[in-house]
Parts: C-alpha cells; sequence; structure tokens
C-alpha cells in the first residue's frame, strides 16, 4: 500500500461494538481531523476521474457530503445532493431501500439529473450497498447513466461491492477493513 493510502487508513480509527454490540464502526471523523489525510483521500478520488466524461457528482447524506463536495469542486463539477426525506425544498423523486432492520427512504429533486448526464455518486463508505443501490436506481429512474461509484472504505465481507456490481457499477474504494 502506498504511503498516503497508508497515512488513510491509519487515520480512520475503529470503534469496537458501536452503534451496537458486534460492530466495528470506521470513523471517518478521525481522518478529516488529519488534513494531510483528509487532502489525500479528496486529490486520490478526484484523480481517479479527471479525464472521464463524467457531468455531475452526486453525494448521499450524510457522509457522502464531506467527501463530495470537494470531489466535485476538484473536478469543476456541479455537486448533487442526495437527501433523507422531507430536507429538499423542490419536486423530488423518492427512493426505499432496505435496512438490517426495516426500511429507509432517500430522495433527489427531480431536475437535478436527466437524460445525457453521466454521474459519479461519492459516499464514504460501502458496507451492505442499500445506500448506493437506492441512489443508482433514483438516476436511472431521471433518466441519467451511473458511470461510477467511489468511496473512502469499503467493507468487503458485508456484499455492497457484489451488489453494486450485479447493477453493473464497478466500485472504486480506497482502503478495505476486514469485518463487520
Ligand atoms: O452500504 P450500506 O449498508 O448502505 O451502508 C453505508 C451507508 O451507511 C452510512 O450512512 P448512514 O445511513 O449511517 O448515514 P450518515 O451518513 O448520516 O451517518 C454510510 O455513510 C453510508 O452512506
Ligand atoms: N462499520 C461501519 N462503520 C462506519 N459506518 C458504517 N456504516 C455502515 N457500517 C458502518
Amino acid at each position: 500500500m502506498n504511503e498516503q493510502l497508508q497515512l488513510i487508513k491509519d487515520s480512520i480509527k475503529s470503534i469496537p461494538n458501536y452503534p451496537k454490540e458486534g460492530i466495528i464502526f470506521r470513523d471517518i471523523t478521525s481522518l478529516t481531523e488529519v488534513p494531510r489525510a483528509f487532502r489525500a483521500t479528496v486529490e486520490l478520488i478526484a484523480d481517479q476521474y479527471r479525464d472521464k466524461p463524467i457531468t455531475k457528482v452526486i453525494g448521499t447524506e450524510s457522509r457522502g457530503f464531506i467527501f463530495g463536495a470537494p470531489i466535485a469542486i476538484a473536478l469543476g463539477l456541479p455537486f448533487i445532493l442526495v437527501r433523507k426525506p422531507g430536507k429538499l425544498p423542490r419536486a423530488t423523486l423518492s427512493q426505499s431501500y432496505q435496512l438490517e432492520y426495516g426500511q429507509d427512504t432517500l430522495e433527489i429533486h427531480k431536475d437535478a439529473v436527466s437524460a445525457g448526464d453521466k454521474v459519479l455518486i461519492v459516499d464514504d463508505l460501502l458496507a451492505t450497498g442499500g445506500t448506493v443501490e437506492a441512489t443508482v436506481k433514483l438516476v436511472r429512474r431521471l433518466g441519467g447513466e451511473v458511470a461510477d461509484a467511489a468511496f473512502v472504505i469499503s467493507l468487503p465481507e458485508l456484499g455492497g461491492e457484489q451488489r453494486l456490481r450485479s447493477l453493473g457499477v464497478e466500485p472504486f474504494t480506497l482502503v478495505d477493513f476486514a469485518g463487520y
């Protein structure tokens, strides 16, 4: 692993049994507190897409905003917010998705994506892939194309990478962590 990726990985604190027993929480707040690591994270992801025909960057609430917004600025592209229900003021499209127990919903402004858009989805972490699947569906329902999906962290044992591939999207991730 190169020096920048090692710095990023070392900056992410692991909190056992949070938010519940058996989960190891991979905490990106300890990464954003290290300016060199935060900058490297944004640059490494942005560099991956500089020469690609992306038209918009989407970030998913809330941790996706922290990385998606500076990546959109670095690429000189519009930044689109996918939010939890009831937070967006204009006409929205909603997509429900399955959590471990129960359901959740994400929303996007109907006029935020349209036919011809090639979208990069950014989030901090890929676990089961439920959040990114709902975001992919929102983009496609508006006629846009999902060009790629980028994550700071992947937890490969939770199946999100496979789930995303089954939707025809290849995940780009910086660091992997074993376990839940
Ligand atoms: O791959 P998945 O199983 O869907 O899990 C990953 C999602 O879970 C976390 O968000 P969370 O819903 O906890 O919201 P937050 O960003 O507001 O903390 C994380 O930021 C990802 O968006
Ligand atoms: N283990 C984990 N750490 C941090 N955020 C998460 N979101 C889903 N699983 C997570």
